[in-house]
């Protein structure tokens, strides 16, 4: 059995690779460059750009593995999508030929000449169509979690996870804009968490230059200590995506003393698990709207494997192995071990009382 060592170090050099591309792409990013999908939620030529490069990289590194990516080409396949389409193969290849860093390996179809035709790019970007399932290795890909937040130059997140028969057993989650020290923050921006299932979870300053080479990568184990009216919630900046007044409630329930800190994207299971908020709560706002998968499997296993608990509304562990979605939308719950059971009950009594209502 693999200890998805491997896998780990081609995940973080794919999210790497794809994090400096879309910090990039901010910076010059022009009004043209986004596109409007059909569920109204935006995408911009660094998701596809950055599906591209980490699809190409998963792909040459583990040609037998299917892939399950969030973003598919057919919108730079039309003669409407032709300059997005040579803006995104630009960017892909200007991601993929970088200079190999410490520990990459030419094999991973990076490097200097490894340049990709604008067929290749989007063949790549569409090898993310795989339905998902309940058993075999699949990727998942995020390329941009929080694109709203991206868009707005705050918090997003570059997320790759492995899931095996249903369970995630490496993920990792780049944050560019995400401080690497929370009490210092002029520190710097820009870091990378990683877990692999049983071997625990780790944060990586981007700044260095591989994993565990120059002490600036640190251990991750959420605080058993907090008291619930030290808790601030972590939830989503868009008020459609989770249920802002649910949350209100719960706190008021426990007795909750901080207001929430909202943040968009996966950077929130990312800091529960450096310690950050105490629990993350994201309860669905109405009914349809199914949880994908990709937006939850690599912080499912940051947030266990700092020494915290993820359930939906019952109790129940998130499913990944249903497809592409976690199924009918229970909400998420993810906690420190010693609180979860508490914020569970008063998410409970919340629904109940909310129940009682209609
Ligand atoms: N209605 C609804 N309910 C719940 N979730 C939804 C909904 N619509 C979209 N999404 C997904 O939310 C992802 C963004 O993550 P967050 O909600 O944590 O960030 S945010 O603060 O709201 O921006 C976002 O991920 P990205 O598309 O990768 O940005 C979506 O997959
Ligand atoms: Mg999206
Ligand atoms: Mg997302
Ligand atoms: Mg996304």
């Amino acid at each position: 059995m693999s200890d998805f060592s491997q896998e780990e170090k081609v995940a973080i050099a794919a999210v790497k690779r794809a994090s400096i591309l879309t910090s990039s792409v901010f910076e010059k990013l022009v009004k043209n460059e986004t596109l409007v999908k059909g569920d109204k939620s935006p995408v911009t030529v660094g998701d596809f750009a950055a599906q591209a490069v980490i699809s190409t990289i998963l792909h040459n590194a583990f040609p037998n593995d299917p892939i399950v990516g969030e973003e598919d080409a057919s919108d730079l396949r039309v003669e409407s999508g032709k300059a997005m389409k040579d803006r995104i193969v630009a960017l892909a290849n200007e991601a993929l030929t970088a200079p190999l860093t410490q520990g990459e390996d030419p094999a991973w179809g990076v490097g200097p000449g490894k340049e990709r035709t604008a067929d290749q790019i989007l063949e790549a970007i569409d090898r993310g169509n795989y339905p998902g399932g309940s058993t075999g290795r699949m990727w998942t890909i995020d390329p941009i979690d929080g694109t709203k937040g991206f868009l707005r130059g705050e918090q997003y997140a570059v997320c790759v996870s492995l899931i095996v028969d249903a369970k995630v057993q490496v993920g990792v989650i780049g944050c560019p804009n995400l401080p690497v020290d929370p009490a210092e923050p002029s520190k710097g921006v820009g870091c990378i968490f990683t877990a692999v299932r049983g071997k625990g979870a780790r944060q990586i300053a981007f700044s260095s230059s591989s994993p565990g080479a120059d002490g600036a990568t640190i251990s991750l184990s959420i605080p058993q200590t907090l008291e619930l009216k030290d808790l601030s919630f972590l939830e989503s900046v868009e008020a459609a995506h989770s249920s802002h007044s649910f949350n209100d409630r719960v706190a008021a329930i426990l007795n909750v003393q901080q207001p929430p800190t909202r943040m968009d994207s996966q950077a929130k299971y990312a800091c529960l698990a450096r310690g950050q908020g105490g629990a993350y709560l994201r309860m669905p706002t109405g009914v349809g709207y199914k949880e994908k998968i990709w937006d939850h499997a690599p912080g499912e296993i940051l947030v266990t494997e700092a020494g915290g608990i993820v359930t939906d509304s019952r109790g129940e562990p998130l499913n990944f192995g249903l497809g592409r979605t976690l199924g009918e939308n229970y909400g998420v719950i993810a906690a420190a071990k010693t609180i979860h059971g508490e914020i569970l009950a008063a998410v409970q009594k919340a629904q109940n009382e909310a129940k009682a209502k209609v």
